[in-house]
């Protein structure tokens, strides 16, 4: 299974490279990894697991952070309500891209942080509010979705990391704070 020893941390070169695309139709290798990043995301999400195996709980996954440099990202986003257990969004994307998006923009209120990243980065993270995304899932079918608030958030902070992309290159050096007067903030 995946544990934190499995992800390579800030100042690590893969990080900062472009990952390739994957082969369609997907191999076996690539399949399994998919998997195992999705589990990753759940076990980091049970408390006994996360606490037997010192996982830091994580929403997204990217294959660089594994040292891979490979177009696979994992989301595993729990629903915002206590009682019905369907997350919001559980899926591995191969190959994904950004086809469209809203001119609006959006931050995480608190700001964001990174598996890969071991302090705490302040400042608002601007993205896109909306965004279009065509990816190939784990059983090669290919989707167009479209995603707003949070899960944009973490999709497009996955899709960064194949381009090489951390989230702090985003942040305003001299005004953390800075964002413009339309940026949706999202809890
Ligand atoms: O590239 C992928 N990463 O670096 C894992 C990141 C991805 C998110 C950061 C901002 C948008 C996507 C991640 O998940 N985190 N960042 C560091 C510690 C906290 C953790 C987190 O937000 N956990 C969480 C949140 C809600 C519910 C459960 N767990
Ligand atoms: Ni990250």
């Amino acid at each position: 299974m995946i544990t934190m020893d499995d992800i390579i941390r800030e100042g690590h070169p893969t990080l900062r490279e472009v990952a390739k695309e994957v082969e369609l139709p997907l191999s076996e290798e690539d399949i399994e990894l998919g998997k195992r990043m999705q589990e990753f995301l759940k076990n980091s999400q049970d408390p006994e697991l996360a606490e037997k195996y010192k996982l830091r709980g994580g929403v997204g996954l990217a294959a660089p952070q594994l040292n891979i440099s490979k177009r696979i990202i994992a989301i595993e986003i729990p629903s915002q309500s206590e009682e019905d257990t369907e997350p919001l969004l559980s899926t591995v994307m191969y190959n994904p891209k950004i086809v469209s998006h809203s001119v609006q923009q959006a931050a995480l209120e608190e700001g964001e942080g990174c598996l890969s990243v071991d302090r705490p980065v302040p400042g608002y993270v601007i993205r896109n509010a909306r965004i279009t995304v065509t990816y190939h899932d784990i059983n090669g079918e290919e989707h167009k979705i479209r995603l707003k608030n949070y899960m944009a958030i973490v999709v497009q902070h996955e899709i960064d990391h194949i381009n090489g992309i951390m989230f702090y290159d985003h942040i305003n050096e001299e005004h953390p704070n800075y964002a413009p007067d339309d940026v949706i903030f999202i809890q």
